[in-house]
């Protein structure tokens, strides 16, 4: 007997797609038909099963993907915790910008994680920096400077379905976050992964795990991302306080550069869009236009 059922790729190995369904984690082998079509199931991919109690079941369509992104490749990522380090390597907020744009033109939701600022105790750079992440709280922007807070508040933060990934500049610290909120969602609730008859010669490539209603990708993240498909004139829309006040510009597709009555540059104006967040819109522009937007951090 064999029924269908829907679920989320939680891991593959050897060929092998382990899909948590409502009724548990079920091991499927995907269709020839994948290759004909030159599709291939991702870890977060939506997808339909077969389920056959007494043989195989099998992995038969894949859900429309809302992206697919990372190294390795997770569908469907939801939400993205941005490690971004105060120093070693050094704050910058042009990197900051380049992120949030990705995500944000990926239709990804970001909360942005402060690493290392205990290298940076009671001096005058520790402040600046929590002044600057101050304004990207205001516009929307979850942010922790401590990652024992994260870990406490992650489970509640993550909704049914969701998926949530690391991502940051090399060295900013996303393994040793991720390993420190493994150990304390393993402290809260006894086990964090399904362990299903593992093989030993197997290579996981990356794993989800259950957090919250939904799920976190065991992989350190990822650090590189390429902007280079954006568009000139969809800049502006992936700067989110840009795209909020635009609808109060006089012009659509306005671009907040020399349009008159423009809404963005009344608030930079008056003090409310943060300079250096302007500074690198025009940047960008810049760099789209001359065909030098490159993947950033390689
Ligand atoms: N003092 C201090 N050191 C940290 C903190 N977070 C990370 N580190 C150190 O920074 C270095 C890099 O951290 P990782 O967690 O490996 O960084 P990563 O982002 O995973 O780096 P990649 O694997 O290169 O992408 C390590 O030596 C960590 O021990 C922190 O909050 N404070
Ligand atoms: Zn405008």
């Amino acid at each position: 007997m064999t029924r269908q059922a829907e679920g989320t790729v939680t891991g593959l190995i050897a060929g092998y797609y382990d899909v948590q369904t409502s009724e548990g984690l079920i091991r499927t082998r995907a269709r020839g038909v994948f290759r004909q079509k030159k599709q291939k199931p991702a870890v977060g991919d939506h997808v339909e099963i077969q389920i056959d109690d007494q043989g195989m079941s099998y992995l038969v369509k894949i859900l429309p993907r809302l992206n697919r992104i990372g190294r390795p490749a997770v569908a469907n990522v939801s939400h993205v915790l941005l490690v971004i380090s105060a120093v070693q390597p050094d704050f910058s907020v042009a990197l900051l910008d380049r992120f949030l744009n990705f995500f944000s033109w990926q239709k990804v939701q970001v909360t942005i994680y402060l690493s290392k600022g205990d290298l940076l105790k009671n001096s005058d750079k520790l402040g600046q920096i929590k002044e600057i992440l101050a304004y990207y709280e205001k516009i929307g922007y979850p942010v922790y400077d401590d990652a024992t807070k994260l870990a406490a508040d992650l489970p509640n933060l993550i909704a049914a379905g969701q998926i949530w990934t690391l991502a940051g500049q090399s060295g900013a610290g996303k393994s040793t976050l991720l390993n420190k909120l493994k150990k304390d969602a393993n402290q809260a609730t006894g086990e964090i992964s399904q362990v299903l008859n593992r093989g030993k010669h197997t290579t996981r490539q990356v794993q989800l795990f259950k957090m919250g209603q939904g799920f976190l990708a065991d992989t350190p993240g990822f650090s590189s991302i390429d902007l280079t498909p954006i568009k000139l004139n969809e800049l502006c829309n992936y700067f989110i306080e840009f795209k909020k006040a635009s609808s109060k510009c006089k012009f659509r597709g306005c671009q907040h550069l020399k349009e008159p009555a423009c809404e963005v540059k009344r608030l930079l104006a008056a003090g409310e869009i943060l300079p250096a967040r302007y500074d690198d819109y025009l940047a960008m522009r810049t760099e789209i236009s001359e065909g030098r937007l490159p993947e950033y951090l390689k």
